[in-house]
C-alpha cells in the first residue's frame, strides 16, 4: 500500500537542484542531475554502488564543492557559499551518517549535548536537558541516556545517531544507508522511525539505501540514479514497472524467490 501523501506541500521547495554535475578527475559521477524535494516528502535515491548518491548529498550540505550546475537548499544557493554561509545549511539540514558516527568516549547525553551546545552557547541547563530528552524519546532511547555507545547494539546506535541529527531542529534530513548492517526486523523498526520523524517534526527528507523495504515503506517518491542522472522516478510500483535491464535486476536481486 502507498504511503497518504496529505503531509506532502507540493508548493513549496526545500531543495531545487538544477544541471549538477561532479568529477573526479576523469571519472563523471553526476552528470547533470536535476532533482526538487518537496516540504514533507521523503525522497529515496537508489542506484547501483558507486554511482554518485552520497557524492550528491554530500553536496547538498556543503561537504562537497560540486564543478557545474545550481543546487538551492531552503532557498539558498549552495554552490559557492563561503563557510560561514555554510553553517545556516549545516544547522538545517541534518545528516544522519551510515555508521552513526557517535563519539565512543562520550555518554549518549554528551554525544546529543555536543552540537546543542557548539550552536546555541546561550542555552540554560534546564533547555539543553529538555531538548536532549525530547529527542531521545522520540527515538524510544530515553532510559539509555546514561550508557556508552559501546553499550548499545547496532540498531539502537542507528537510533541514537538519529536522535542526535534530529537535535538542531532540522527542515532537512539526509539519511546514507539508515538500515545498513542491521538484521531486518531492526531495518523495519528504523524504517517506522524515519516515517516517525517526518511526521513529529515536519521534516524533508532524502533517504540513500540498497534496502528496497526500506524504500518502499519510507519513500513517497524513489529515484534512481543511472549513469549520472535520475532517469526513474515516481512510486514504488511505478519506478519498477518496466523492462529496462539497469533497473530490473536491482528489484529482482533484494526480492529474489
Ligand atoms: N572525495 C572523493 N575523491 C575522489 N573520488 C571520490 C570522492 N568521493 C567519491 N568519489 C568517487 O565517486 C564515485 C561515487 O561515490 P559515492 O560514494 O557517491 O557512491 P555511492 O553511490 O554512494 O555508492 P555506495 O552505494 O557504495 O555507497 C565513486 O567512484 C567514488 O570513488
Amino acid at each position: 500500500m502507498e504511503k497518504a501523501k496529505s503531509h506532502i506541500d507540493y508548493n513549496d521547495t526545500v531543495i531545487t537542484i538544477r544541471g549538477l554535475r561532479k568529477s573526479f578527475g576523469s571519472q563523471h559521477v553526476l552528470r547533470g542531475v536535476d532533482l526538487d524535494l518537496y516540504q514533507g516528502e521523503n525522497l529515496v535515491v537508489l542506484g547501483r554502488s558507486g554511482t554518485g548518491k552520497s557524492v550528491l548529498i554530500k553536496i547538498i550540505c556543503g561537504l562537497l564543492t560540486a564543478d557545474q550546475g545550481s543546487v538551492k537548499v531552503l532557498g539558498k544557493e549552495v554552490i559557492g557559499m563561503k563557510d560561514k554561509e555554510l553553517d545556516y545549511i549545516r544547522i538545517n539540514v541534518g545528516f544522519s551518517f551510515q555508521n552513526s558516527a557517535l563519539y565512543d568516549s562520550m555518554t549518549v547525553r554528551k554525544n546529543l549535548e555536543f552540537p546543542l551546545v557548539r550552536n546555541q552557547p546561550n542555552l540554560t541547563r534546564a533547555e539543553i536537558n529538555r531538548e536532549v530528552e525530547e529527542k531521545l524519546d522520540a527515538v524510544g532511547l530515553l532510559q539509555a541516556i546514561n550508557q556508552m555507545p559501546a553499550e548499545l547494539s547496532g540498531g539502537q546506535r542507528k537510533r541514537i545517531g538519529i536522535a542526535r541529527t534530529l537535535i538542531l531542529q532540522p527542515q532537512i534530513m539526509l539519511y546514507d544507508e539508515p538500515t545498513a548492517g542491521l538484521d531486518p526486523i531492526t531495518c523495519i523498526e528504523i524504517n517506522e522511525l524515519i516515517n516517525e520523524v517526518q511526521e513529529r517534526f515536519k521534516t524533508s527528507s532524502i533517504i540513500i539505501t540498497h534496502d528496497l523495504t526500506c524504500a518502499k515503506s519510507t519513500g513517497d517518491r524513489i529515484v534512481i540514479l543511472l549513469e549520472g542522472q535520475f532517469q526513474r522516478q515516481g512510486s514504488f510500483e511505478e519506478v519498477f514497472d518496466t523492462d529496462d535491464a539497469r533497473v530490473k535486476p536491482f528489484y529482482d536481486y533484494n526480492f529474489i524467490q
